[in-house]
């Protein structure tokens, strides 16, 4: 099949290399040339396991291409993939300019039947702003061409994207006609061979299918998070007490994990803009809003436990930071956790030696040329000079290092790990004074 993606993002371009990696003919838009450019010399602009292997062999292979043309774009594929960025607005709604752009360009140029299917996370009742502007388009120029509007959310993970779309729990077609229906059970036939995995709805239970999955995430997690700062004041630990209660077939044992607090480009704003659709149809969502709360909370309670420590001022201090991405395998850095950290750090009067293995960059990006901020090659390194190291993103690298060596490199042997990688009485016996999210 033809299809076009448009947004060559993090889903844009797995969902596209995946669907080419298959056997469809996949063209790439993106309105950012840099992105394109990068794609077009052979790179990716993205860390994400697995994608450069798949990019290259498809785009060898002549399956799958990439442009900045609007119009090309719109003609090329019979199915159009939106999968634009859908960022918050001030309210905490979703902004949904980038989908309407989308949309609108492909009303302006096609010319035949399309089928275009949203897959950015997106507000029920998108579905028919996105039908709205395409035939607003069509009848500005005078076409009578016939189209369809699917929602298809995604669930992939970042840093475990490429499997998760290879290999779908669940494909969600929100759409309600046959021929849009037919299309996409074929589409998604390849990655559904062991048994069905596509469920048709209609398309604004879709749309809220894809908040409600993030937002129940989101909430196991805060619930979690408030459970093990819990756990501290009341002598218990959280990994006893997430083993005590994951074993449970009802509970299950996928993100219970305390930590931080939740990051990255979705939980934080799904939840948000889900409140913000509850707000304005009448229905105050409050275990969301807590939810929320909680986890702003919780991005805190590094610093407030280094504060319990050393004092509320910090000034002259420095500390070694390992992990900056809002999660292992990936370099995005949207809404990271080590963002409040560090912030909250240089707000107090101290300095950070930061180490990640791949999202160094991004920070850079986004810190530009911060004098507090010093980036180092390798973990230790991060520990030279330092008073205490403050771990915020559990790398595997992360998950063994020399113990003995970090209590001789660090000015106190103390560890404030917010993603609870080592057991407490290893860290005893190392000698290292040991500060985990809820644990004993
Ligand atoms: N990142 C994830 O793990 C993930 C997973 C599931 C769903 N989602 C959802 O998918 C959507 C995309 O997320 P992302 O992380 O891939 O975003 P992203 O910011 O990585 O990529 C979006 C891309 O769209 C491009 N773009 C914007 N307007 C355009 C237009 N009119 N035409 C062509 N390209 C345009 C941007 O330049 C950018 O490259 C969001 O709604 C997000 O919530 C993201
Ligand atoms: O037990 C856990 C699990 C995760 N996290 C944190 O939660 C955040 C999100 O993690 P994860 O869900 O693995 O990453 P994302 O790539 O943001 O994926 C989520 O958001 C995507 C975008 O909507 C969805 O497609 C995915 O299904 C959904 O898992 C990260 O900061 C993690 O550190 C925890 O604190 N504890």
């Amino acid at each position: 099949m033809k299809i076009t993606v448009v947004g060559t993002g993090y889903v844009g371009l797995v969902s596209g290399a995946c669907l080419a990696d298959v056997g469809n003919d996949v063209l790439c838009l993106d309105v950012d040339p840099a992105k394109i450019r990068i794609l077009e010399e052979g790179g990716i602009p993205i860390h994400e396991p697995g994608l450069q292997e798949i990019v290259r062999r498809n785009v060898a292979a002549g399956r799958l291409s990439f442009t900045t043309d609007v119009e090309y774009a719109a003609k090329f594929g019979a199915i159009q993939f939106i999968a634009v960025g859908t960022p918050p607005d001030e309210d905490g709604s979703a902004d949904l300019q980038y989908v309407l752009a989308a949309a609108r360009n492909i009303g302006r140029h096609m010319d035949g039947y399309r089928v275009v299917v949203d897959k950015s996370t997106v507000p029920v009742g998108t579905g028919d702003k996105v039908r709205e502007a395409i035939a607003a388009e069509l009848k500005a120029r005078g076409a009578d061409l016939p189209f369809s509007v699917v929602s298809n959310p995604e669930f992939l993970k970042e840093g475990a994207a490429v499997e998760d779309f290879m290999r779908p729990d669940r494909i969600i077609v929100g759409a309600e006609d046959e021929r849009a229906i037919l299309l996409m059970r074929e589409l998604y036939g390849p990655f559904q061979r062991n048994h069905e995995k596509l469920l048709v709805m209609d398309v604004r239970s879709a749309e809220l299918t894809k908040y409600a999955a993030n937002a129940m995430l989101a909430t196991r997690i805060s619930f979690m998070n408030e459970l093990a700062n819990l756990a501290e004041a009341l002598g218990a630990d959280i990994e006893l007490v997430r083993q005590g209660i994951g074993s449970d077939p009802r509970i299950g044992w996928h993100f219970l994990y305390a930590g931080c607090g939740y990051g990255g480009s979705c939980f934080p704003k799904d939840v948000k803009a889900l409140v913000s659709s509850g707000r304005e149809h009448g229905h105050d969502l409050l275990i969301l809003n807590s939810v929320e709360q909680a986890n702003e909370g919780q991005k805190l309670r590094l610093v407030d436990k280094i504060v319990a420590r050393f004092g509320p001022d910090l000034s002259g201090m420095h500390f070694g930071l390992w992990g900056l991405a809002f999660k292992p395998n990936t370099d995005d850095m949207r809404d990271a956790p080590s963002r409040v950290v560090i912030g909250e750090l240089f707000r107090r009067g101290a300095t950070v030696s930061a180490y990640d293995p791949v999202a160094m960059d991004e920070a850079r990006r986004i810190f530009g040329g911060e004098a507090r901020l010093r980036y180092v090659d390798r973990p230790m390194a991060a520990l030279e000079g330092a008073d205490a190291l403050v771990i915020v993103t559990e790398w595997k690298e992360f998950r063994s290092p020399d113990f003995e060596r970090i209590r001789e490199l660090l000015r106190h042997p103390v560890v404030f790990d917010g993603r609870n990688m080592y057991e407490p009485v290893t860290m005893r016996r190392a000698g290292l004074e040991y500060h985990g999210i809820g644990r004993r």
